[in-house]
């Protein structure tokens, strides 16, 4: 091809951190579309950036075929793109091959979508002569009203393109109109909505609103003007597990039909129709988890992001992205309003709020004008204990249950012991390829390693001594279950953790279950922890969290915070006052003492000063050099190599080992990277990286940058 040819910038999907030039003598596809491309000795998909300068000095290729007609993302989110890539040192390939349902990264075309709701033409009658038994029920439903796509398996979408064929359907017009009826809100929450109907450019807001106040509320009557105008909403919610629910309370204001989900439960296929319908706006309100903030909307109107402080937004591997602050950022390229919210804001957002970024929207009390319980901290030391309870909480709890109402135990750890100890040599048999205990699951009679999932017999002997005097010590859930169905045999027990709950239908269907058994008791782990509405707990029984007050990570006491009010706020939700009891073996702590009332702001405050005192995020921005080897050498090696490589703009500590030193047989260690500025750690990052991957220690070693780091 000659050299008159023009160029085009293209980044590959997948790690390469560089872009790449091509000729095309095909007209040049807009930036955002994907290409075919020689690539080494095959072909690979990418996406277009925008016309470049042809390099004189090098061969360049021909682009083989040009995929989309159309860019596959607005501006705007290309642009969130880019910003990812940039801010989180991540390759822009991968951050694209993150962003897009997997189908579209292996060259599928985007679907031509039918319109997704049909109705009976009025001018025909249809004769049910000759049909067979599924097409005249699917005729018959179609008598009876209006059948939307998305709800039929493909057979039945078979038989609708067959009605269409003949004559019978049509797509019918949107229908906005909402269904059940919204509640009369109290004046907290009517001054939240009309503060987030007024906005209309990019606006955050805080909505701190005490567990059971009401935020679904605000979220609901906050969108419904903008669903009627035909507008969309992203909702981003931070785990599977609470889809079901909020696609619910949705479905049933708006009509199901307007409300689609997208999570990684779904099959490929799936997402990718869900993805297209809400690109080409027939979906109002898309709830999703974290990727779905990548997901482009013809006609966006308002972001969502519940439970804003969990944890789960932060992606753990790969590209390390937080999906709350991502979204923050497609709120300002889109122009719109954000809405935060939960119950027990991140220290972030706290911050964020006090420094006038976030316009502040509170709801201080219960929807229902129950108190929020308190909580009583119950001191173990010097206690008989059964099965790690005291007795007190056993009392209360059989005072709950003999009022016919519910009990819950929160423990968050699964199996019935976290360890095996041999009483005879004090060993504790360990996961041969993490540095952690193997957890005792007797019910399946095995140990597992909850951190890389290697399995094992449990030994009848001490694999160190060979004495039999094997025994469990501490308590999981199973080994509570156990307990609590012998202490009280003739009450229902439901519990919920991922051993016993392996799906998001699993846990709706056992959530369901929960609000039809009285008595009953609630065992479980943090899946019962969050945003749930049991309107029949009145006990609440924290069986210990003492471990988040030692920890050497410093996000610890925050997420011990959040997670006691949390799971405080499911107590008392319905018509009776709700009791709390924590029990613990530190009583004075001061966090302890802090949440004692009930109340997270006292707590978070007292959070907050602490880190302000250390220096520690949000007062500083923070990022991590993390590395990993199969052999601890060649980590310390690179992370040595690194530290005298990075420049003096950043206070650089380490190598430290990770909280978790071996990982599925990985040696993993950091560098702790902080920058007086957020601005000045970027920059700093910035130039690192490329020396950072021409170190050659660093070929020994799989390495990655952590900004705004969740885990240690
Ligand atoms: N204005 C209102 N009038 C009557 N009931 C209301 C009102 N607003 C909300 N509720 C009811 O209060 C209950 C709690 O609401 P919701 O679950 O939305 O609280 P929440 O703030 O999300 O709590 P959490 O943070 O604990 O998840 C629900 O049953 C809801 O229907
Ligand atoms: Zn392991």
């Amino acid at each position: 091809m000659n050299r008159e040819t023009p160029c085009i910038e293209v980044v590959i999907l997948g790690p390469l951190t560089q872009s790449f030039s091509y000729r095309s003598a095909l007209p040049l596809p807009a930036p955002g579309c994907r290409l075919r491309v020689p690539f080494g000795r095959g072909e690979r998909i990418a996406i277009a950036i925008g016309p470049c300068p042809c390099p004189q000095d090098i061969l360049v290729k021909d682009v083989t075929s040009v995929l989309d007609c159309e860019p596959l993302l607005p501006r705007s989110l290309q642009a969130l793109l880019a910003f990812g890539s940039h801010y989180y040192h991540h390759p822009l390939g991968a951050v694209w091959e993150t962003a897009l349902p997997a189908r579209l990264c292996q060259g599928h075309p985007v679907p031509a979508l039918t319109p997704t709701v049909w109705r009976l033409r009025s001018d025909t009658s249809p004769s049910e002569k000759g049909l067979g038994a599924r097409q005249i029920d699917l005729l018959q439903r179609l008598r009876e009203g209006r059948v939307a796509s998305a709800g039929l398996d493909s057979s039945d979408r078979q038989r609708l393109r067959q009605f269409l064929a003949d004559g019978w359907i049509e797509e019918a017009p949107p229908t906005f109109q909402t269904r059940e009826s919204p509640l009369h809100l109290h004046s907290e929450q009517a001054g939240a909505v009309a503060a987030i109907r007024a906005a209309s450019a990019f606006q955050p807001f805080l909505l701190d609103g005490v567990t059971g106040s009401g935020k679904t509320e605000v979220y609901l009557q906050a969108m419904e003007p903008l669903v009627l105008a035909g507008k969309q909403v992203l909702f981003l919610v931070p785990e599977i597990g609470l889809i079901t629910q909020t696609e619910a309370r949705c479905a049933a204001r708006f009509g199901a039909d307007r409300v689609a989900v997208y999570h990684s439960g779904q099959s490929d296929g799936e997402r990718l129709r869900v993805w297209a319908q809400a690109r080409q706006g027939s979906v109002s309100v898309l709830i999703g988890t974290r990727s779905a903030v990548f997901v482009p909307l013809l006609q966006p109107a308002l972001l969502i992001v519940d439970e804003e402080h969990d944890p789960s937004y932060k992606q753990h591997s790969g590209w390390l992205y937080s999906a709350r602050d991502l979204a923050l950022r497609r709120a300002q390229l889109e122009e719109l309003p954000i809405v935060l919210g939960s119950a027990t804001p991140s220290l972030e957002s706290l911050h964020n709020r006090q420094r006038g970024r976030y316009r502040d929207l509170r709801l201080r009390e219960r929807a229902s004008a129950k108190q929020l319980p308190q909580i009583e901290i119950l001191p173990l030391r010097k206690k008989r204990l059964l099965a790690g309870l005291d007795p007190i909480l056993l009392g209360a709890c059989a005072e709950t249950l003999a009022s016919g109402q519910q009990a819950l135990f929160f423990l968050n750890r699964r199996g019935f012991a976290p360890a095996l100890l041999c009483r005879a040599c004090g060993h504790v048999p360990h996961c041969r390829r993490c540095s952690a205990p193997l957890t005792w699951h007797r019910r399946q009679a095995r140990l597992r390693c909850h951190h890389c999932g290697l399995e094992a017999p449990v030994p009848s002997q001490c694999p160190d001594c060979g004495a039999s005097e094997i025994t469990g010590i501490g308590m999981g859930t199973e080994g509570l279950e156990d307990f609590l169905r012998e202490r009280f045999p003739d009450v229902p027990l439901l519990r919920i953790d991922r051993d016993e709950v392996h799906s998001a239908k699993q846990l709706a269907e056992r959530l369901q279950e929960v609000l039809h058994t009285r008595p009953a008791i609630l065992l479980g782990t943090q899946l019962l922890s969050k945003g749930h509405h049991f309107p029949d707990v009145s006990l609440v029984g924290i069986v210990d969290v003492d471990q988040g007050l030692y920890s050497a990570d410093f996000r610890a006491p925050e997420r011990l915070a959040q997670t006691v009010i949390q799971v405080a706020g499911r107590a008392g939700r319905g018509d009776t006052r709700g009791r709390v009891i924590l029990q613990t073996h530190l009583p004075e702590h001061p966090l302890l003492l802090a949440l004692q009332g009930g109340a997270y702001a006292p707590a978070a405050s007292q959070l907050l000063r602490e880190r302000q005192q250390a220096g520690l995020p949000p007062f500083r921005a923070l990022a991590l050099l993390q590395a990993e080897a199969q052999r601890a050498e060649p980590v310390y090696a690179f992370l040595r190599a690194a530290h005298a490589c990075i420049g003096p703009e950043l206070e650089c500590s380490g190598p430290i080992p990770a909280l978790l030193e071996r990982r599925a047989g990985y040696h993993r260690a950091y560098l702790w990277l902080e920058g007086k500025s957020r601005s000045a750690l970027h920059r700093a990052l910035a130039r690192a990286v490329d020396p950072l991957g021409k170190l050659p220690q660093s070929r020994r070693v799989r390495w990655s940058l952590d900004v705004d780091p969740q885990n240690f």
